[in-house]
């Protein structure tokens, strides 16, 4: 991806976080969108008078489902990525926001199906703004009008919208930002006072990932590597909702008695949907749900990580052979699919606590991993 095309997309999730609209081009038809938490309803209600149709609210057929708005779908079901449109009677009703957001009261689907009229498949560009939605860190849900492909009426440009090409968004195929090493400096750690930060910044302008070297690893050998993702909750605060504080500790701890190792502490929080919308997830958890319906209530997939720009920052450090401290066969497998040789995966649980026996159990059912 161009350097040019990268600022785009920047933009246009810095955009959308700030209330403001984008328009996906597509020469199916074009979509222009904001984000239904972040927009005033000033803005919303320029958006739904624009075409004369009522503007439609953006989600997953998964999310739809699970909002009683079409049938249920199996939660392993492909068809729950596409995206679906409903028009939405009266933006000024708040209750069409039920089905955006599920950790807002309810009063139950009758109201949802008042709030919003017939469902039907939306297109490339729907599917572009969706997916934008979740690279800005807001829920994939938008409020959106189709416009003809290529034109923007006058009502629309008053919106002052970011332009990007929808298949820029083309799910599974956003070309990583190139990571560049761009600082580093001894920190000794508690655990490990041979120690090392390698900050590592994305080109697309995303946030930064770090290695942590700990000890000397050796430069011949297959290392001991774990890839772990932020968990502010369980790595700074100690959160007993999961096991990340004692993985990231145990780690480390490890990797001294060693000799030598590296942590890539990856800017994923939230296995990819960013620390609000992990706080959500927790909540539908207290109401019931376990960690993977969670993300999945909130229109997000189990897991939206990429571990390209892990096994891209191992490449830069000069380690091509690891011995994975984890737990997730996925991990395994996307690093061995990008060019990491994992040569030995060194399990790395650690006892449930009195919070995190439900958590531990469901990734062990419903993700596949080795407990
Ligand atoms: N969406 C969501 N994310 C969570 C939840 N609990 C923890 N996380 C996040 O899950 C990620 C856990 O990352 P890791 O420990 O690297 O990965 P893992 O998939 O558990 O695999 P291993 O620990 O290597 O076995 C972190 O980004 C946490 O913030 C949750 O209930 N919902
Ligand atoms: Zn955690």
């Amino acid at each position: 991806m161009s350097e040019a095309t990268e600022r785009r997309l920047q933009r246009a999730q810095a955009e959308l976080r700030a209330g403001g609209a984008v328009l996906l081009r597509d020469d199916q038809a074009d979509v222009l969108a904001l984000s239904p938490e972040r927009a005033s309803p000033d803005r919303l209600a320029a958006l739904a008078i624009l075409t004369g149709a009522p503007a439609d609210l953006l989600i997953s057929r998964r999310r739809a489902a699970l909002a009683g708005l079409v049938a249920p779908i199996e939660a392993d079901d492909p068809r729950g990525v596409e995206p679906v449109a409903a028009p939405i009677r009266d933006i000024s009703d708040p209750a069409w926001r039920l089905a955006a957001d599920p950790t807002r009261s309810d009063d139950g689907t009758a109201a949802r199906e008042r709030a919003l009229g017939r469902l039907r498949p939306a297109g490339r560009a729907s599917a572009a703004a969706i997916a934008l939605a979740k690279r800005a860190g807001l829920l994939p849900a938008l409020v959106s009008v189709e416009l003809p492909s290529g034109r923007l009426p006058g009502g629309a440009s008053a919106l002052d919208p970011v332009i990007i090409e929808a298949k820029l968004l083309k799910e599974g195929q956003i070309a990583a930002g190139r990571l560049k090493r761009v600082a580093e400096a001894r920190v000794p750690l508690a655990d490990a006072e041979n120690c090392r930060i390698i900050a590592f910044r994305p080109s697309d302008g995303g946030p930064e990932h770090l290695a942590i070297v700990v000890g000397e690893p050796a430069a011949d050998a297959p290392i001991l590597a774990r890839l772990h993702s932020e968990c502010f909750t369980g790595d700074l605060l100690g959160s007993l909702r999961c096991d990340c504080g004692e993985q990231l500790k145990g780690a480390i701890r490890t990797m001294a008695a060693a000799g030598g190792g590296v942590v890539l502490y990856m800017a994923q929080e939230g296995r990819g949907i960013g620390l609000i919308n992990k706080l959500r997830a927790y909540d539908l958890q207290d109401r019931g749900l376990d960690t993977v319906d969670a993300n999945l209530a909130l229109g997000f997939e189990a897991d939206e990580r990429d571990f390209r720009p892990a096994a891209e920052m191992l490449r830069a450090l000069g380690h091509q052979r690891i011995r994975l401290l984890t737990n997730n066969p996925a991990k395994v497998q996307a690093l061995g699919a990008h060019g990491i040789e994992v040569v030995e995966r060194v399990p790395h649980a650690f006892p449930a606590n009195g919070h995190n026996a439900g958590y531990l159990s469901t990734k062990a059912r419903r993700a596949g991993h080795m407990l």
